[in-house]
């Protein structure tokens, strides 16, 4: 593309103009451990375009232009990744999501495809067994007993349990292995930051976990009901081809998994952190899926992604060249004061709708009717038993490019 001054050179990216400058490492350890300050940071550059030098790439923190540029599918393209590598320029890990890593036409049909399977409607067909199954791992952990106190570590024994005793079956896997489910989530997550060591300790040690996931998306591998036989059905009138099917059966596998546990964990959390809005839950049950969206617009258990431009394009006044990375803080923008009163606080008397921790547009998460109902059976079985609930030590951060959440939550809970 050219300018009124001649043809844009390449050597050098040309920072925008009037981009704020801010010279931090999303990445770094640390930051991805408490993020908050920077959000602060970015927000408060000065600009609602800014420029991290360390990895060449411009970013958004601010809600109304994280949610424009979420929005902006034309200009802000997922073909090329939505991580920091720029599949136009180098190999990606696996092969491209058909959803995630593609822009229409392309993106249409299989997105079509899982939002039907997905659907509301046909979730209802799910909800007494998930709720079954959510009672029964309740009183395995309260015991039969009422009156007592227990304790236990709410991310080993409640958020990375239910999703998988509940979802693996409803996608259909029929062979075992559900144990690859979390570590190749955690990687491909990793996967969408630079390659630190949370993705370079991994290179090796995951290729056997792909050739498990790989191995689950054929028909065959499939029971005859669930979201997996849903997906190969399409083959049947044309609407999907057998190669698109074991692709998207994939996109389940790596996105469905590792989000909830860390919604789940999210939600636990901030009820333990305000036990009086837990109170006015247990008072009003009906407040379950509003505590669910509201922990999701604190912690935004998907932090992070990019988009790549597709042409010279103007964010905030600041022209941004072409085939340029733009990181979007979705974390940043559900704290944002310019829309949410009160940003950090958890509050059941908020309305929370309109949060981008699923993210906007057309690409907004396939799955977010699936996460709430894992949420919503599991908070609904807890409320019924536990009294109240509050910390028994320090919780501890999981370390993640991507995801922020928790890898411990020491709970004591107070039983009815
Ligand atoms: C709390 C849990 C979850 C969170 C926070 C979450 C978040 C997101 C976000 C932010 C996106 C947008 C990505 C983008 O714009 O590039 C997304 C997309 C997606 N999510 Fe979720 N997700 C969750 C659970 C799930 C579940 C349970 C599934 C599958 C059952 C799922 C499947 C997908 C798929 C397939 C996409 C790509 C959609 C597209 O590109 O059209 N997610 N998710
Ligand atoms: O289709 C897939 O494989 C896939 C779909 C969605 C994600 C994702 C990425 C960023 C934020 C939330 N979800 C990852 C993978």
């Amino acid at each position: 593309s050219s300018s009124a001054d001649g043809p844009a050179t390449h050597e050098a990216p040309r920072i925008a103009s009037t981009a704020a400058v801010v010279d931090v490492d999303p990445f770094d350890e640390a930051v991805l451990a408490n993020p908050h300050p920077m959000h602060e940071q970015l927000r408060e550059a000065g600009r609602d375009l800014v420029y991290l030098p360390q990895y060449d790439t411009y970013a958004v923190a601010r809600y109304e232009v994280v949610r424009e540029t979420l929005e902006n599918w034309q200009d802000f393209a997922s073909g090329a990744g939505v991580g920091l590598s720029n599949f136009n320029r180098e190999e990606p890990w696996r092969a491209p999501s058909l959803l995630l890593e593609a822009d229409p036409p392309r993106h249409d049909a299989p997105r079509a495809a899982l939002e039907k399977i997905l659907g509301p409607r046909r979730l209802r067909h799910y909800e007494s067994g998930w709720m079954d199954t959510a009672h029964r791992l309740v009183d395995s952990l309260l015991g039969q007993g009422i009156g007592s106190t227990r304790e236990l570590d709410a991310v080993t024994a409640i958020s990375e349990v239910y999703p998988l005793q509940v979802f693996p079956d409803a996608v259909g896997l029929t062979q075992g292995g559900l144990e690859n489910l979390l570590p190749y989530g955690n990687f491909a997550f990793n996967a969408f930051g630079p390659r630190n060591r949370l993705v370079t300790d991994e290179m090796e040690s995951i290729k056997p976990v792909m050739a498990w996931v790989a191995q689950q998306c054929p028909r065959e591998a499939l029971s005859a009901e669930g979201f997996g036989a849903d997906i190969w059905a399409r083959t049947d009138h044309r609407d999907l081809t057998e190669e698109q099917a074991p692709m998207i059966v994939r996109s389940l596998l790596t996105a469905g998994v590792d989000t909830t546990v860390y919604g789940i964990s999210a939600v636990l959390y901030h009820l333990a952190s305000n036990p009086e809005q837990y109170q006015r839950l247990r008072n009003d049950p009906s407040l379950v899926r509003r505590a669910f969206e509201e922990a999701l617009r604190l912690e935004s258990p998907v932090q992070t992604f990019f988009r790549t431009t597709t042409r010279e394009v103007s964010i905030g006044g600041t022209t941004l060249p072409t085939d340029q990375k733009v990181l979007m803080f979705l974390g940043a923008a559900n704290r944002d004061p310019r829309r949410w009163e009160n940003p950090d606080a958890f509050d059941l008397d908020r309305n929370p709708s309109g949060h981008v921790a699923f993210g906007s547009g057309i690409h907004q998460c396939a799955g977010q009717h699936v996460a709430r109902l894992e949420a919503a059976c599991i908070l609904i079985a807890l409320l019924e038993r536990v009294e109240h609930l509050e910390f028994a030590a320090a919780p501890e951060r999981k370390i993640n490019n991507t995801l922020l959440g928790w890898a411990s939550l020491p709970l004591r809970l107070h039983t009815t």
